[in-house]
């Protein structure tokens, strides 16, 4: 879907981009990186708007430099930054994107109403936009990067400015992009946590050059480790101390992380040892599950020497961007 080989960009101060070589397949693919890391520098290449320094890419087969427009026929970009005219509707600036596209205006109209409904927004459609939320906004950027049925989209920090209610409504929306439609997405984001769950990919970048490209199965990798959480009872007031000791003397390995105990499973005849601890000591089991390596946890410092890469968590307030720092 998109490759970039030594891709570099320099501006007079800073090296955006350095010496980028991708490989990315059709799906959906998070582009993470902390603020500056040069997304939005990647993205422009992409569209073919801005010249790189060095270097070569190409989307869809067809390389940025050569074939920008064709490019942008097949591909749609959702930018960063607001960019609608508060004056006019929802429908009119689809539509006006839609025809901008190319596309009769009979077919405009009909896909303009078709998208604005599967963003959500078919009921305000004809409200100027200088009155919507953040969120509504959003989904007018969504919807004319859709508009014209494109293969690909590249969706540049679209959770940004919604509260947790709105990401999630919008990474849901992004994952139905491509499950109802067939459409790849490339969506970036400073916040590693959102892709874990809408990506089927993972670039990670950091400073203009790559750290990782992964699957985020790969990613989030199945550990042997159950997370167990106990009630407390009268008898036992510190339930999980009690079913520890219970654990360790029936000879499983297991660490308390607060309430949480963290047991590693052997094998299968594990589980029916915790049930029967916490039974026999007649707690309530609250929870028992496999835990998974988030991604947040594949930035942590592999060797005592190495740096954390500076990624924002996912619980971190918008509005304190710029301040990156360890999740
Ligand atoms: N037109 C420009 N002129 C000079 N420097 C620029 C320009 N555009 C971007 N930069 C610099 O290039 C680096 C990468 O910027 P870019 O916008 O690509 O990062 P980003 O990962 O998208 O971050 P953000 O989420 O903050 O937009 C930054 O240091 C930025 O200051």
């Amino acid at each position: 879907m998109i490759t970039t080989e030594s891709l570099t960009k320099r501006y007079p101060r800073v090296t955006a981009l350095d010496r980028l070589t991708l490989d990315i397949e059709p799906g959906v693919v998070g582009l993470v990186g902390s603020n500056g890391a040069g997304k939005s520098t990647l993205i422009k290449i992409l569209l073919g708007l801005l010249a790189a320094s060095e270097g070569r890419a190409s989307v869809l087969g067809l390389d940025v430099v050569r074939d920008g427009s064709k490019i942008r026929e097949r591909v749609g970009y959702m930018p960063e930054h607001e960019c609608l005219p508060p004056d006019v509707s929802a429908t009119e600036f689809v539509l006006h994107m839609a025809r901008m596209s190319g596309l009769p205006t009979a077919a405009a109209r009909e896909r303009t109403a078709d998208t604005l409904r599967h963003v959500g927004l078919y009921e305000e459609r004809y409200r100027p936009i200088g009155g919507y939320s953040t969120g509504m906004k959003q989904r007018v950027k969504l919807a004319q990067a859709l508009v014209h049925d494109p293969q690909l989209v590249l969706l540049d920090e679209p959770t940004n400015g919604l509260d947790p209610v709105g990401r999630d409504e919008m990474l849901d929306l992004i994952r139905r992009v491509h499950t109802d439609f067939g459409i790849s997405v490339l969506v970036t984001s400073h916040l590693l946590g959102e892709l874990e769950r809408t990506c089927d990919h993972v670039v990670v970048i950091d400073g203009g050059t790559l750290l990782r490209s992964q699957s985020t199965a790969e990613f989030t990798q199945a550990t042997q480790t159950m997370a167990v959480e106990v009630t407390d009872s009268e008898r036992h007031p510190d339930g999980a101390a009690a079913v520890c000791a219970a654990l360790v003397g029936s000879g499983v390995a297991v660490t308390a992380d607060g309430r949480l105990l963290l047991v590693d499973v052997s094998d299968e005849s594990t589980y029916d040892t915790v049930r029967d601890a916490v039974a026999g000591l007649g707690l309530g089991l609250v929870r028992m599950e496999q835990r998974r390596h988030g991604i947040v946890e594949l930035f942590r410092p592999q060797t005592p020497d190495a740096q954390p890469v500076p990624f924002r968590g996912q619980h971190e307030k918008e509005g304190s961007r710029g301040s990156a720092s360890t999740p």
